[in-house]
């Protein structure tokens, strides 16, 4: 292969670019270090750029060198360092004949050093530390027999003032193509005029993405000293998490707030460009290193702090932005979200002034504040970029009491009057990045409680600090939807479902990742009946729909026998008492050692409402309809009249309690007598002046007598076994099940230790909000029973 045969364009899309910095070059180990990792990613060396610093601390003597020569001091002290370093490392890392070659050609470069110091020609001087570094790692990687040249970057790389000339360093480039691996010299340029100058700090990872761009590079890596990119400073934050996976845009906010492992600089030249970028360790090469990619989701979340900072304000800014301020101070310059008319930027109090004066040579007028703050940014994940806070992340800043807060949507930064303790910092850090693990919930039912389940659950997936809850499937009895859009109306969002298929439906369910839980917010019994498909997809349950904790006992018991081999639970609180935790105190009274005796009361929102409304002066019926209306009832009210939905409650109870009972062993006395239920709904109300009538005179009976109606339940365990029954009685006004509001339930609980005053637990039985909240409370006891380690490995 000719050296005119090869040119930029030959390795598009193939070439690797390397970039090995000052500690990655530090001592002849490290150089042979880097040499080994060379070996292992170089396979094809025509197709490999190596991009290097200066070893370890030359930069730093070589500025002592021009300090002393600017002031007049002199410079053998200084020169006989570097030379006796770099000579030691020369001899270190060759043998020969590379290590006397490369040794003469550094006497030649160090007999110039006194020159060019003293003319003051810094980027000369400053240049011997790169370009002793490429020459050595060439000569390094010959001896492993490799094909490898050492390359000057001021022979091709051309910068105008800020900007890199592409074309001209292209085509120069090009003419320096030749085959083998090419050591290229990082942090140096030239300028149009062809004299040596600096890319500034960090300009060898800038080098890096330059030579990317230059040669259409498939990947640029930067091996540094660190595996990761992480949440935190890990020296300051332990918990700090390390990302294997970066977004850019992601990496683009983290360069503008000074994290140093990537430099805004430094991805600029491969901004939409095809090159992938890898962070990897040169210390660690064995590990896989942080992607930077275009299209990662944001699932990485950072907490940055800085110290001694102070607000800028402007009113007009004249077209220059913070990136500009950041790039010319090489200094954090981070803009902030805007609050009124003026724009505030945020930057380093020692930059402040050099910040304002440069700003007025450009005509903008510029205030800095007098006081100085300490700034926590932060960065935030994909799952919360809204405007408001997270709940636990508000509560947490809440108690930090920051002088200032600004936030967007993608950063929110906090101005605290003084530096955060670690403690503090540490908590805010696990509040911004823990993950929360997600539930995948799957909601059946868009009627009364589903609409309102649903417009109950952004406020809980606010508040829900260990589980993100993830709305995953949404479907009623004619539509499902797959990640319903929030942002819509229940109705659109149905509207954009597609028929509901139950075999796909589960297929799509059981594909779902992580805990996952049906939600059965439908009055269905073939759904109930279905429950077992669920617990084999995966499922949780929680039920406010009735028929499954009312199964026979038989399919109830196999429900409850698949949850537990698949460590599944079920929750159900809202089965009896809507809201009400009436399942939670029989529970809890069991598992404490109480033995209940008899349970008795109303436990009907909708019966209790209509017994303590009506007064005779309108039909029954009517006031049924509005209780429907107010969300009280059943889907079908004859349900409620039936005396059946009380009936169910009470099987409910009982089976809370451990007995082994069934539906038609609960006595039923129905409000509604059979034979004036019509075969439906509309049969029911075509003849309801009968029902009308039959309640009127049943009133008029118990007013007569100066008694009320209530519609009650009563299940009582005896040494005999249980007795339990549902129906209509009178009672005294002094009687408590007399002396309650519209739609209270009331659950009177006789124990062994609740023998003489019995527990009594009492409030709305019905409506919406209560049941929904009821369905969100067993939700919230669902989070506390998961394991959220089980499921924290999610972001590595
Ligand atoms: N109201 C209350 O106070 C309380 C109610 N409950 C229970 O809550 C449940 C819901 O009541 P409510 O919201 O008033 O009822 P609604 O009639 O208002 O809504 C029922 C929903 O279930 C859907 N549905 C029916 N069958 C199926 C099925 N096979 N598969 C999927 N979805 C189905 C319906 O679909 P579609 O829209 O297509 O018709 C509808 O969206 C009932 O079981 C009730 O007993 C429990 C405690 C208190
Ligand atoms: N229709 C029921 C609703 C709650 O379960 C009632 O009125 O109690």
């Amino acid at each position: 292969m000719t050296t005119q045969a090869l040119t930029t364009a030959h390795w598009a899309g193939l070439a690797q670019v390397h970039k090995f910095g000052g500690t990655s070059l530090a001592d002849a180990g490290r150089f042979r270090a880097v040499a080994a990792i060379v070996q292992q990613h170089c396979a094809t060396p025509e197709q490999c750029w190596l991009v290097v610093s200066a070893p370890g601390k030359t930069t730093d003597q070589l500025c002592q060198l021009l300090d002393m020569a600017a002031r007049g001091e002199a410079l053998e002290p200084v020169l006989a360092e570097v030379q006796h370093s770099l000579t030691t490392l020369v001899q270190q890392s060759l043998t020969e004949p590379e290590q006397s070659d490369v040794l003469a050609q550094l006497q030649q470069w160090l007999a110039l050093l006194p020159e060019l110091a003293q003319a003051g020609r810094a980027a000369d001087v400053l240049a011997l530390g790169e370009s002793v570094s490429a020459l050595l790692l060439s000569r390094l990687l010959r001896q492993l027999g490799l094909a490898a040249d050492w390359l000057d970057s001021r022979q091709f790389l051309t910068v105008d003032g800020q900007q890199v000339r592409w074309d001209q360093s292209e085509q120069d480039l090009q003419a320096l193509c030749q085959p083998g691996i090419r050591v290229v010299t990082g942090f140096i340029g030239r300028d149009l005029a062809g004299n040596s100058l600096t890319l500034g700090r960090n300009g060898s990872d800038y080098s890096a993405t330059i030579l990317g761009r230059l040669v259409q590079a498939e990947q640029v890596t930067i091996w540094t000293d660190v595996d990761a990119i992480y949440s935190g400073d890990p020296r300051r934050l332990p918990a700090a998490v390390p990302y294997q996976q970066v977004s850019w845009r992601q990496a683009c906010l983290l360069a503008e707030l000074g994290n140093p492992v990537l430099h805004a600089r430094t991805l600029s030249p491969l901004h939409n460009s095809q090159t992938k970028l890898l962070v990897r360790s040169s210390f660690e090469p064995e590990r896989s290193g942080c992607h930077i990619l275009p299209d990662a989701d944001c699932l990485a979340s950072f907490v940055t702090d800085l110290h001694d900072m102070v607000l800028l304000s402007m009113h007009q800014l004249h077209g220059l932005n913070a990136s500009w301020l950041a790039n010319a101070l090489h200094q954090p310059v981070i803009a902030l979200p805007q609050s009124c008319d003026a724009h505030v930027w945020l930057l380093p109090a020692r930059v402040a002034d050099e910040a304002v004066q440069l700003l007025a040579r450009h005509q903008v007028h510029a205030v800095h504040d007098t006081s100085r703050y300490y700034a926590v940014a932060w960065l935030k994940p994909a799952q919360v970029q809204q405007a408001d806070l997270p709940a636990d992340v508000a509560a947490c800043v809440k108690r930090l009491a920051p002088a200032h807060r600004y936030q967007n949507h993608e950063l929110a930064i906090w101005l605290f009057d003084q530096e955060l303790s670690a403690v503090n910092l540490a908590q805010l850090h696990q509040c911004c990045t823990q993950p929360r693990p997600e539930i995948q919930l799957i909601v059946a039912g868009t009627g009364n409680v589903g609409a309102e389940f649903l417009r109950l659950l952004p406020g809980h997936q606010q508040r829900c600090h260990s589980h993100a809850l993830r709305l995953a499937v949404l479907f009623n009895s004619r539509q499902m939807v797959f990640e319903p859009d929030n942002g819509l109306e229940l109705a659109q969002q149905m509207q954009q479902g597609r028929p509901l298929d139950q075999k796909a439906l589960l297929a799509e369910i059981a594909q779902l990742k992580g805990p996952k839980v049906l939600i059965d917010l439908t009055p269905s019994q073939q759904l109930a009946e279905q429950y077992p498909a669920f617990i084999e997809a995966g499922c949780h349950l929680i039920s406010a729909n009735k028929q499954g904790v009312t199964l026979p006992e038989a399919e109830y018991q196999a429900i409850l026998d698949r949850l537990d081999q698949q460590q599944l639970h079920w929750y159900s609180t809202t089965t009896a008492g809507a809201g009400l935790p009436v399942q939670r105190a029989l529970q809890e009274l069991h598992s404490a050692g109480d033995q209940v005796r008899r349970i008795s009361g109303i436990f009907s929102g909708t019966l209790s409402w209509l017994l303590c409304q009506y007064d005779g002066s309108s039909a029954f019926s009517d006031l049924l309809l509005q209780a429907r209306e107010l969300g009280y009832t059943e889907p079908d009210p004859r349900e409620d009249l039936s005396g059946r939905d009380v009936q169910r409650k009470l099987l409910v109870l009982a089976r809370t309690m451990g007995c082994s009972l069934e539906l038609d062993d609960i006595a039923l006395e129905p409000l509604l007598p059979e034979s004036l239920a019509g075969d439906s709904w509309q049969a029911f109300w075509q003849q309801r002046a009968e029902f009308d009538a039959l309640m009127q005179a049943a009133w008029q009976q118990a007013q007569q007598q100066g008694l009320q109606l209530r519609y009650v339940g009563e299940l009582s365990l005896t040494e005999a076994g249980v007795q339990a029954r549902v129906r209509l009685v009178q009672v005294p006004a002094s009687d408590p099940l007399a002396a309650i509001l519209p739609c209270d339930n009331v659950f009177v609980i006789e124990s062994d230790w609740y023998q003489e005053l019995p527990l009594v637990i009492k409030g709305p039985g019905a409506g919406r909000t209560v049941t929904a909240g009821g369905v969100h409370a067993d939700l919230a006891q669902l989070c506390q029973q998961l394991p959220a380690a089980a499921y924290s490995s999610r972001l590595s």
